[in-house]
Formats: structure tokens, sequence, C-alpha cells
């Protein structure tokens, strides 16, 4: 037996503070209050005591009554806690009083205050781990009393050219509220159909590159796949993959035996080829469901979309609309004029313009949301894809959403996450350039051509992120180590040092900040405008065959301030130069929120109305470019030259 504090052995006996102190008195031992430390004798004595009159009802029936357990964070306004322990606030201050601590309704109390008035209220106490907690989040599940039936949200695979895209094309046209509305529909990577008042999600992306990329990411979105089988050809290797994907994620199957209108198809041939592959269809005793349909001529369209129908009752999808949503990006991109768009499908919950969301490690408010008919929406339930506008950076897809309590918190978590992130990927050694690449691979320095990969669109980040990998060979391995859409940011560059990567930028450029950084950290950036270019050189590298380079010298920035259209002369862009200068034979580059615009020469530098050779930093000019007139407000002009460089 040890020293103890009055109140954590009032905890043992099971009764409060302030009894235990009146027993103390009792025995002649004095304490001041509930933070006294009582002696070791006099722990045993009443260790004692109490053990004499265990049968004492007073202890029997607190022993009795379970403890109720709360958890308390590092601090706690007054208030909440008053919440917590079922009191008021004046019961709580008054308590607090007592214990000679003066708050007020507002003020934070620390938990070791906080404990002592809950343990004296008879609650059991945890202590928050309010760290733990802003590191990620956890999602509630839902009560099954709580859980509404929801549309269902079906891919489309099959092998190529089997008829994909056209029976998307083809189920949209039945889509009569559609019609009905006049609406053109909006390109946001999903859509939605209605049929017999019933709703369905489809995902715009065909094939099951989207479908397991997803997968891969830990995102599962499809509840049923349509599998286009093109009658005239068969089942195919794409078509045996697309089962195996559905399969492997346990998402039913409809098959859609396509293009029955042209002459000389055997649908029987292709149910045997189905059956071949485990696949029993309806009529032949087994429990797939198979419909002939012809994509090109709308021919029973509505039959496969009832099946589906069918389908999704069988599979009792349900969610909570009365929440607070949960969803997952399958789209996302840097728009010029938006900044970060990303279409989300809302899984669960409601999403509603105003919430704090963190999605993936970028965080957010929802500023508007946009459905696939481009109409705006205040809300989106459950199976609702649409457009979200508000995001800090451009979200990965399969990137999951979740609202949470603030922004504060979504920032934290988003950036708990990133910092992870950064973790992960570190791998320090010595920095590594395309150029001196080949002479690291000989020296077997280097087994590993770490990338970063930064686009304008999402596509092509994945397009070049792909042919880089199949770079590889015996000697080294080209790992993508990250690929996002967006400038090149400082968070890349910081990135690709700690991980000893390049950094290859197609259509983006590096903001200024971290284009200084990334020469004090000596990181090769790289810019292209054409994918191949990208691979080429890499390639190039790989084997030690660089072209010459052109090292590009950087002049100077001017920023756009107002356009001028004049006839005869096309566009003409009133300009300051904020750094450097731009000279009449530089080369430019017009940069509009990070992404390359366009890459030309000039056409014309003034100075009021004359004609000058260069302008300085400090001054106005006036800009054209040649066969260039898309210039905006805002733009960032930059001026460069190529200059020739020797290899090391
Ligand atoms: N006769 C006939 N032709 C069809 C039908 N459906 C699609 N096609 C044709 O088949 C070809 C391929 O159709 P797509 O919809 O592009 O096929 P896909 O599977 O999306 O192709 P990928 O995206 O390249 O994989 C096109 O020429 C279509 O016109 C159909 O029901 N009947």
């Amino acid at each position: 037996m040890t020293k103890m504090r009055v109140y954590k052995l009032a905890q043992e006996f099971g009764i409060t503070s302030k009894e235990l102190i009146e027993k103390l008195q009792q025995l002649g031992i004095n304490v001041i209050n509930h933070m006294s430390t009582l002696e070791e004798d006099d722990v045993k004595v009443v260790m004692e005591l109490f053990k004499e009159s265990n049968n004492n009802e007073k202890i029997n029936e607190k022993e009795e009554e379970a403890m109720q357990k709360i958890k308390i964070a590092d601090k706690v306004v007054v208030q909440d806690l008053a919440k917590l322990l079922q009191k008021t606030p004046s019961e709580l201050i008054t308590k607090l009083i007592q214990l000679g601590i003066m708050a007020t309704i507002n003020q934070e109390i620390d938990f070791d205050i906080a404990e002592i008035v809950a343990l004296e209220f008879g609650y059991e106490v945890e202590k928050e781990d309010t760290k733990e907690e802003q590191e990620d989040i956890l999602i509630p599940e839902d009560k099954p009393e709580d859980l509404l039936p929801r549309p269902p949200i079906v891919t489309v695979m099959g092998h190529v050219d089997h008829g994909k895209t056209s029976l998307l094309d083809a189920i949209r046209k039945t889509n009569v509220t559609a019609k009905e509305a006049g609406g053109i529909t909006q390109h946001i990577g999903a859509s939605e159909v209605h049929i017999n008042g019933k709703k369905i999600v489809f995902l715009d992306t065909p094939g099951h590159e989207a479908f397991t990329s997803m997968r891969a990411r830990g995102a599962q979105v499809t509840d049923i796949s349509i599998i286009v089988v093109a009658a005239d050809d068969g089942i195919m290797p794409q078509t045996i993959e697309a089962i195996n994907h559905s399969r492997s994620a346990n998402v039913p199957i409809i098959v859609a035996i396509n293009k029955i209108d042209k002459p000389n198809i055997n649908i029987d041939r292709v149910k045997q080829e189905l059956a071949d592959q485990g696949l029993l269809v309806e009529e032949w005793g087994g429990d797939v469901i198979a419909v002939p349909v012809s994509a090109l001529k709308g021919e029973n369209i509505d039959t496969l979309l009832e099946m589906v129908l069918l389908v999704a009752e069988i599979e009792e999808l349900k969610a909570n609309p009365n929440r607070k949503a949960v969803g997952t990006v399958i789209e996302a991109q840097l728009d010029k004029g938006r900044g970060p768009v990303a279409t989300v499908l809302v899984q669960n919950g409601t999403l509603k313009i105003g919430d704090s969301v963190v999605v993936g490690a970028c965080y957010g408010k929802v500023r508007a949301m946009i459905n696939y008919m481009g109409k705006r929406l205040k809300e989106a339930g459950p199976s609702t894809p649409v457009e979200i506008l508000g995001l800090s950076e451009v979200p990965q897809s399969g990137d999951q959403l979740i609202v949470v309590e603030n922004d504060k918190i979504a920032r934290s978590i988003a950036e708990n996450r990133k910092e992870k992130l950064r973790e992960e990927q570190m791998k320090a050694s010595t920095k590594v350039s395309l150029d001196d690449l080949f002479k690291q691979m000989e020296k077997g320095e280097i087994k590993d051509l770490n990338i970063v990969v930064k686009g304008d669109v999402q596509g092509s980040v994945q397009a070049v992120k792909q042919s880089l990998e199949k770079l590889s060979n015996n000697e080294v391995a080209v790992k993508v180590i990250h690929a996002g859409v967006g400038a090149i940011t400082e968070s890349d560059v910081m990135l690709a040092s700690a991980s000893n990567a390049i950094i290859i930028g197609f259509n983006v450029r590096p903001v200024t900040s971290a284009q200084s950084l990334a020469q004090k950290e000596n990181v090769d950036i790289r810019t292209y405008r054409i994918i191949y270019k990208a691979i080429e050189d890499v390639q190039a590298a790989m084997k030690g065959m660089l072209d010459p380079e052109y090292e590009e010298q950087e002049l100077g920035k001017a920023e756009v301030r107002a356009v001028f259209r004049i006839s005869g002369a096309g566009t003409v862009a009133g300009c300051y130069v904020t750094n450097g200068k731009i000279t009449r034979s530089a080369k430019v580059r017009l940069v509009r929120d990070g992404v390359v615009i366009h890459e030309g020469e000039l056409s014309s530098l003034k100075r009021f109305k004359d004609d000058v050779k260069e302008v300085t930093q400090g001054y106005e000019c006036g800009i054209s470019i040649e066969n260039f007139n898309d210039i905006k407000e805002g733009d960032i002009i930059e001026a460069y030259i190529l200059k020739e460089i020797d290899r090391k």
C-alpha cells in the first residue's frame, strides 16, 4: 500500500470523495480536499475500516450501481462537462466552488479537475485521446431501423467494342426525366436514370480499369455490374476479366447480350459460353439474368433496366439518409475557373452545402453541388452523384469523402493524413536527376527510379504513370510514388526530395515557391506538353542517351491586369512585370491557375505606344502572343529562353 489521493481512494470504495472526507474526519484524519494525498499509514487505516464495514449498506448499494463511464478531453468547457454529467451548469459550478475553483460557464477546465468533479458525481472517467480522434475519423455504424432503401449503382463492363459506350448512351436516352427537363446531360462521371419511378445510378466510365483501380484504393462503389457481350463475338478475354473482377468484388452480374439486331447471331452460343464461365442463365436453371439487347436500336433496354431494379431489390441496398454523408470520389480535376472539382458519389447520409469535408488528404467546405443534369443541389442523399466545389486540392478517384463537425477538424485530419503519406513515401538517399540516372544505374547506386507525376487532368496523369512504370527493366524499377492533378507545389518538391524522386509535370508548372525550393533541394523538375516526350526522355536517360539538353532560363514573369481586344491586332494584355524581365525575343508560356494554357512566342511588346526590346520588373507593358488570343485577367505570362547545356 502506498500514498494515495483522496478521490482515488474514494473511487476504490465506490463512494464519493465527500463521503470519504467525512469518514476521514471521523477518524481524525484531516484533509484539505479531494486532491489531498493520504499518507501510507492513513491509507492502511482507512482500508481496514472499509473492510470491516464491508456490509455497510451504503457501500454495497454504490458498488452494485454500475458506474457510468464518460470520456473527457484534455480540456473541457464547464457547460459541456455539465452536459456530460447530466447536471445543470450551476450545479457543476457550485461543485467547483466547493473544490476551490472559480469557473464560469464558458470557461475551460483541465482534465484533472474535470475528473475529480466527475468522480464526485459518481462517474467513471476516461481520458479522451483528442490527438487520436483528430488523426482519423471513425464512421459510426447505422442502426438497422435507420436504414432506408437506396438506388443501385451500376458499372458497365465488357470486352472492347462489345458496346459498353453505346449501351450507356442508349440507357441515357431512355431517361425520361432528362427529356422532360429538356436539359443537357452534364459529364460528371456518373449519371442517373429514372425508370418506373425508381432511380438507377450509372458510373460513366465503362470498363473494369476504373472499377479495379477504385477497388485497389479500397473503395467499392458498384452494387451491380452489367457485363456486355456482343452476340456476334461471344465471350472474349476482357469479358472473362470483367466477370472475375465482379466476382472478386462480390458484385452481382447481369449480362447484356448486345447487338441482337445483327444477322446470323447465336444467342444460345453466348449462353453456353457464359455457362462455361460458371454463369448459368435463369432459362437454363441458373440464377444469372441475361437480357438480349440492341444498344444501337435501343431494343430491350427497358427490360435490362427493370432487371437491374429487380436485382437491386434482392440485394436490399440500404442507407441512412439522416446522417452526415460518406461518399467516394469517382472523378476529380483542376478546373481552370472553378478550382478543384470532384464528382462524389454519396453512399450514405446526406451531403449538404456548407458541410465540412475530409476527402482523402484534402479538406474543404462544400460550396456548391451540381448534379448530372447540371442542376445545382442543396442536398444530395444516398446514391447521388454530385460534382462538388470547395476543396483545398484535387483529390484522387477512389478517395473517401467524410463529413466532419467543422473546418478545423477537417483540416487537421487532412493534414495528418498528408503527413502520414509523406512519411510512408519517405526514403532518403542521394538525389537523382535524369541527367545522371544512367551513371548511378551503372554504379549500382540506384535500383528504383522514383517519380512524382503532376498533370492537368486525371486521365493524362494516369496515362503518364502507367507508361512510365512500364519502362522498368532489370536494372531499375520505375516507380511513380505520387501522381496527382494540379500545379507542382512545395509539398511535391518535399516529397520528391525526401524520396529521391524526380518530378514530371505534364501541362502544369511549378508554383514559384516550389521552383525555388526545388533548386535548394536539388530536385529535378521536368515539364512536358506531350506525353510521349516525357516517356522518351526517361527511357533515354535509362540508357544514358539523353539528347543534348536545353535548359530553360527563366527571364521573368508578368501578371495580366487587363485584356483588350483590338481588331486586326488580336488580344493585347495589359501586364505588370512582377519579377525579372520580359524581352521581345523571349519564349513565353501562359499559365492560368498553375496550368499551362499555351506556349509560344511574343508577337509584340509595348510600353505605351512604343515597341520595346524589354520591360523590367515593376513596369507595365502591353503583350500580345503570337497566334493566341485566349488571355484572361489574372493569367501569368512567363518569359524564358532556351540554352544548350553540357551534360555532366
Ligand atoms: N449492330 C450493332 N452495333 C452495335 C451495337 N452496339 C454497339 N455497336 C457498335 O459496336 C461498336 C463498338 O461500340 P462501343 O459502344 O464503342 O463499344 P465499347 O465496348 O464501348 O468499346 P471500347 O470503349 O472501345 O471498349 C460501334 O461501332 C457501335 O456502333 C448494337 O447493338 N448493334
